[in-house]
């Protein structure tokens, strides 16, 4: 008997359409090849990346790493966060496995924007935490939304993910989307003096899966 029946999932709900398919191609890499799609958000003109190894189309438990862009580490080599070892990382583990997706977000400083973090940066150097700078300048602790990602996952027909992960909103946020998150993969990196305080933040207020190495809270070095 033969089914006629679109072989779409049906959406928990509605799906945004924001965003254009605009440009792919191959990019030679010193880890490998990566398939670069961008995509622009027709609302703001503001471009997503997602760099893709494999095959991806139709499988389950894909894995993936839902990136927001950090240019003080990716590009300045920033101690204060750990976001370019977490990009390093995955990009590790996508080309090592011969499949994966990282889509690269344009959500800098958890959508703030690079001069809103340099202020708030400002106010930490003052004592002020990550969440504390934020709600001086007047912003929530985290303004991204996972519908852009998810949309992105949609048109590359990612079936199911294994999220590359600490953050447990981003795993809610993708289900909440309609992304079925199969496991989570922990995205593990190194503290040092400058970004301890920050992960530590991170763990007690919004509950991130980071494993610290050294857990004594009194004596762990602080930035001087
Ligand atoms: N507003 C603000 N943004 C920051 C700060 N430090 C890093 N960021 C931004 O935070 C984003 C990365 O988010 P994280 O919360 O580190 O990690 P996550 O992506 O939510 O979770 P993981 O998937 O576990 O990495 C990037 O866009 C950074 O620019 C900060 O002190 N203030
Ligand atoms: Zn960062």
């Amino acid at each position: 008997m033969s089914d006629t029946r679109s072989p779409q999932v049906l959406p928990t709900r509605k799906h945004t359409q924001h965003l254009e398919r605009f440009s792919e191609a191959d990019i030679p890499t010193e880890r490998g090849s990566l398939r670069t799609i961008v995509f622009r958000d027709k609302r703001n003109g503001r471009e997503h990346v997602a760099l893709v190894v494999g095959q991806v189309s139709g499988h389950e438990g894909v894995p993936v790493r839902i990136h927001s862009e950090c240019l003080t580490s990716e590009v300045f080599g920033s101690l204060k966060c750990d976001c370019r070892e977490q990009l390093d990382r995955s990009l590790d583990f996508i080309t090592q496995a011969g499949q994966g997706v990282v889509l690269y977000l344009r959500q800098e400083g958890r959508g703030i924007g690079l001069g809103n973090k340099i202020k708030a940066y400002a106010l930490q150097s003052k004592g002020l935490d990550t969440y504390e700078a934020n709600r001086q300048l007047g912003f929530a602790d985290d303004l991204r939304t996972y519908d852009i990602a998810a949309e992105m996952l949609r048109s590359l027909d990612v079936r199911s993910v294994d999220l590359m992960t600490n953050n447990p909103l981003k795993i809610a946020g993708m289900v909440e989307e309609g992304i079925p998150v199969r496991r989570r993969i922990p995205s593990r990196t190194e503290h040092n003096p400058h970004n301890v305080d920050y992960l530590r933040t991170k763990r007690e207020r919004t509950g991130h899966l980071i494993e610290l190495f050294a857990e004594d809270d009194d004596t762990e070095a602080k930035t001087g």
